[in-house]
């Protein structure tokens, strides 16, 4: 694009507050726009500021020509709206797939969002590239969060499979899960998904990334998902691993989303 029409993608990143993990996601996310030729942006706002503060940053990166993704790094601090924070993006450029009217579109039948939130997006192509039968199978899905559980369950429904949504009320889960063909967990707890929680041959797609203390690790702690994978391996046919399963490809599908949307701006294909 660079070489044709002499522009660059480019992504914005805003983070507000410090947690730690979200430092280390927008981490990675910039050095993969590096590395691709993607245009970074960041704002970094304290974690005391206020939602106008957010807005304006938001306001003035959708009106940015130079911006075709906007990303607003959640969990945001307890006293902001997040609703109302991430409606302000403008369609276009929301490239996490978060805006209502994506999501909305993603659960009608015969409508198409601008973009989908990439971690489901990246679970339904690891099992599609797996060759991992998706139509008419019992799929359990454990979360139902905005950003990762209820898009998940939409898209495999957009597949044609039998979803459960497992969640924080349900339940005995583990009879769910045990029987489904497909297993996807969004929690954010270390090892909550036993061996005995699975059927004989099933595939899991763990997207939990949690960081637990570890002094044994240079920087005090390790990234585990929400599987034990040490038992989840005796059952399942396949499994992602954590680290390195899902996590990197969602930030490709973000770099890929980008791209999406800038060819899309300047009419490029
Ligand atoms: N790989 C990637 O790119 C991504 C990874 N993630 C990871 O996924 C995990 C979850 O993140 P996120 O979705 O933002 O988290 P949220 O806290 O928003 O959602 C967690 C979900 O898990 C459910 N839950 C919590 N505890 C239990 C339990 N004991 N039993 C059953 N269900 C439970 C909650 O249920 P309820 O709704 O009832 O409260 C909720 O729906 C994190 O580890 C995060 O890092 C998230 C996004 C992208
Ligand atoms: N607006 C917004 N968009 C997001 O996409 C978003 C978010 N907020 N909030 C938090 C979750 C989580 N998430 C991950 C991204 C990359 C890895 C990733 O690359 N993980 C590596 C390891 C990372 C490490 O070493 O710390 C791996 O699993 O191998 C994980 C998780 C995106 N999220």
């Amino acid at each position: 694009m660079k070489n044709a029409i002499g522009k660059l993608p480019g992504l914005a990143v805003l983070l507000v507050g410090k947690r730690r993990d979200s430092q280390t996601f927008i981490r990675i996310k910039i050095k993969a726009c590096n590395e691709v030729g993607i245009a970074s942006f960041i704002a970094e706002l304290p974690e005391d500021c206020t939602e106008d503060e957010i807005i304006n940053v938001i306001s003035s990166y959708n009106e940015n020509p130079s911006v075709h993704g906007i990303i607003v790094q959640l969990p945001l601090p307890q006293h902001l709206d997040q609703e109302k924070i991430v409606n302000a993006v403008s369609l276009e450029k929301d490239v996490d797939g978060f805006h209502p009217t994506n999501i909305g579109n993603l659960a009608m039948r015969g409508r198409e969002p601008l973009f989908i939130p990439c971690a489901p997006m990246v679970c339904i192509e690891l099992l599609l590239r797996s060759g991992v039968e998706i139509i008419g199978k019992k799929a359990a899905v454990i979360g139902r969060s905005q950003i990762a559980g209820l898009p998940t369950s939409l898209l495999l429904q957009r597949h044609n499979a039998t979803v459960s949504t497992v969640h924080a009320f349900t339940k005995n889960p583990e009879q769910i899960t045990s029987q489904a063909d497909i297993v996807v967990t969004d929690v954010g707890v270390p090892n909550m998904v036993r061996g005995h929680w699975l059927k004989q041959g099933a595939v899991v797609v763990d997207m939990g990334t949690n960081l637990v203390k570890d002094p044994s690790c240079r920087q005090g702690y390790r990234v585990t998902g929400d599987v034990c994978f040490e038992e989840a391996i005796g059952v399942a046919s396949a499994i992602t691993p954590v680290p390195g399963g899902v996590g990197p490809v969602t930030i490709s599908m973000l770099l890929s989303n980008t791209l999406d949307s800038a060819k899309r701006a300047y009419r490029f294909t």
